[in-house]
């Protein structure tokens, strides 16, 4: 069951640390789903249901099979409570021992479905590619099969047995798993915060167990109690016919032996119709009840309910359908040398000779295979450099591959993205070989949230809405740092504080919704401070933030960078924030590097057109660049002054 934080009212106006304002009151869906009568309803069937299934050899008077030939289709006494049925056995003791393998064999069936269908539909989904498509070519030859045929035959194959049959029904009804995970999955897989989690280094295992599992838990939970009861009454339904096991007490073959005498005893078919009855029906408003109290709890969580709403509701109609249609930064962080060996084992090394840079992009191209065979270059014969304590700009109008440089030093770039031409070398070693036709995620792995990190354009949208902002500073830390959860608390409350978060342990506690954009940027910077990178890649890292807040931000990562004299790549298409931040720039235009010096020369006397008219139009109306000028050596000042 997915359980979130007890009610808590929130803050009643803005709040002072969040600086968000309005009541947010969370409850857990567990709460909501005791609120609901039906869900307290269902959950009483089934406990019931349950009780009288594991005590039933305490709680049934007579064993399953005993028959006292005496008392045939005798009526309810003290003796029979429900009476007898035509061997004179008693109906009580054999509906509370039918629960037990009614029962058992409707989660064992669930059971198989699970574990074929949703490690299939996790890695389907979050993989695609060649998987993707076999499992799918699977998938529709299971839904294909004619289900009641397949089980008709598997019985003659092997015999009568529930738990034979079970096992056959939960793998035909697997494919409603699968479907249900993979379109979840797959609606989630490109969101940001995925991409965020990647590069703080998660391996994919953590990614799809946090971040793309808790999207498909809950319709898992919704499905598995729809499937429960479509196997209960498949499994009774079969034995109806008389296919079951005559030697087991199953409300199947209870319904059996009531039909053949309902005429002189309809009482004896009454009972297990009755248990079956109560027990799909309890199972089915149990779906609906947790869908309805997840549903309310999603509306609180916000963006990610558009993924699991989807997914919940499709639940319960997928499996039904499945049912019927068949069934080092040694040099700055050394503190952290013990925690990352790997990460500098595992790039190969540069040619000799080769000219030490952090960062060195040489001659990169960057393409996109079209239908017509041919590669679109995105980004063509780019080559800079960044060194350690330099801010590094590289300023363009949108779309002039500002970011498919940046991602493919990240190693971010989109699967279908081609290295068509060049290298790039992190200190020394290289990312992307001579040799390489994709950015190489093995290399760039161990780098990322460890000596390389990333600070992103939407600040919302790279936190996801389902996890505490503590939780999300934590995880990454325990997995990526090696170090324990209290050590990565104290940690990631003391960066909260140190990028200028009022209240840090209010802000650990809150939820991505809980915060306003500025303060999310300030909880992102954190995160990518955590490691103390090397490098920060920081892609437009004030655009979704208002003007007021846009110059903390900026001031924040000025003060941050210099302190701890990192490298940083601040991809923008303002010059302004380049003549605030930056000693270099690189000025890109169609995929194409058009100039490349220092700030101050750019901007006092740029020599290409292009880079004349960007900051034309940034100064229309505006003061001279002399202020500009005066700025950055005021700048360069205080970091000299820093060093
Ligand atoms: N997955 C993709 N497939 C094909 N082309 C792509 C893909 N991603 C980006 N491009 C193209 O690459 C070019 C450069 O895109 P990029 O995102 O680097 O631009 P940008 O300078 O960062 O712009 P913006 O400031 O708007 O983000 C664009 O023409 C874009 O259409």
């Amino acid at each position: 069951m997915t359980t979130l934080a007890s009610t808590r009212p929130g803050p009643a106006g803005p709040d002072p640390d969040t600086g968000q304002a309005g009541t947010v009151v969370r409850s857990s869906a567990f709460l909501r789903l005791l609120r609901n009568p039906l869900g307290i309803a269902a959950i009483a069937v089934l406990g019931a249901m349950v009780v009288l299934a594991v005590f039933a050899p305490v709680i049934a008077p007579f064993d399953q099979n005993y028959a006292n030939i005496a008392k045939t289709l005798a009526a309810p006494d003290v003796v029979n409570l429900l009476g007898t049925d035509s061997a004179g056995r008693d109906i009580f003791s054999r509906i509370a021992f039918g629960a037990q393998l009614t029962l058992a064999s409707a989660l064992l069936c669930a059971a198989v479905a699970i574990a074929i269908g949703l490690p299939t539909g996790l890695i389907a989904g979050y993989y695609g590619g060649f998987f993707d498509s076999a499992s799918n070519w699977v998938v529709s030859i299971l839904m294909s099969l004619p289900g009641l045929i397949v089980l008709l035959t598997i019985r003659a194959a092997f015999g009568p047995s529930v738990w034979t049959a079970m096992i056959a029904f939960g793998i035909l009804i697997s494919p409603s798993y699968f479907r249900l995970t993979r379109s979840a999955v797959q609606s989630v897989r490109n969101e940001l915060y995925v991409d965020a989690a990647r590069v703080a280094g998660l391996s994919d295992a953590s990614i799809i167990g946090r971040h793309v599992f808790s999207v498909v838990r809950a319709p898992i939970i919704i499905q598995t109690a729809a499937v429960c009861g479509i196997a209960i009454a498949i499994q009774s339904g079969l034995e109806f016919l008389g296919l079951g096991d005559p030697s087991q007490a199953t409300w199947g073959v209870m319904l059996n032996d009531g039909f053949k005498n309902v005429y002189l005893a309809p009482t004896v078919l009454l009972w297990p119709a009755l248990a079956m009855g109560l027990t799909i029906g309890a199972l089915v408003l149990l779906g609906n009840a947790v869908r309805d109290a997840l549903e309310d709890t999603d509306r609180v969580r916000g963006r990610r309910s558009g993924a699991t709403t989807a997914a919940t509701t499709a639940a319960l109609g997928s499996a039904t359908s499945a049912a019927m249609g068949s069934t080092s930064g040694a040099d700055t962080a050394p503190h952290h040398a013990k925690a990352r060996p790997v990460a500098k084992a595992a790039v190969p090394p540069v040619e000799d000779g080769t000219e030490h840079h952090l960062v060195k992009v040489t001659h990169l191209g960057i393409g996109y295979p079209q239908a017509d065979g041919s590669i679109k270059k995105v980004v063509d014969d780019v080559s800079f450099h960044v060194d350690r304590g330099e801010v590094v700009g590289i300023v363009g109008e949108s779309g002039s591959g500002k970011s498919q440089t940046a991602f493919s030093i990240l190693g971010l770039l989109p699967d279908n993205a081609r290295v068509v031409a060049g290298t790039v070398q992190f200190d020394g070693k290289y990312t992307v070989a001579p040799a390489d036709d994709r950015v190489d995620e093995g290399r760039l792995r161990p780098l990322r949230g460890k000596r390389i990190a990333y600070i992103p354009q939407e600040p919302m949208s790279n936190l996801d809405p389902a996890f505490t902002i503590g939780y999300q500073l934590v995880t990454p830390m325990v997995r990526v740092l090696g170090i324990t959860k209290a050590e990565a608390k104290a940690r990631a409350l003391k960066l909260l504080a140190d990028v200028g978060i009022p209240h840090p342990e209010r802000t650990f506690a809150a939820y991505p919704h809980e915060v306003s954009g500025g303060m999310a940027q300030r909880v992102l910077i954190a995160g990518a401070m955590s490691c103390e990178p090397d490098l920060i890649i920081a892609d437009e890292p004030t655009t979704a933030l208002d003007v007021t807040v846009q110059a903390e931000v900026l001031d924040l990562l000025r003060d941050l960078q210099s302190r701890l004299g990192m490298g940083m790549i601040l991809v923008t298409h303002n010059f302004g924030v380049v003549a605030d931040l930056c000693d270099r720039v690189v000025v890109m235009q169609n995929g194409r590097l058009v100039e490349e010096g220092p700030v101050r020369d750019i901007l006092r006397s740029p020599r290409e057109g292009y880079t004349q008219m960007l900051l034309a139009s940034m100064l229309e109306g505006k003061e001279p660049m002399t202020t500009l000028g005066a700025q950055s050596s005021q700048k360069r000042a205080e970091k000299e002054a820093v060093r």
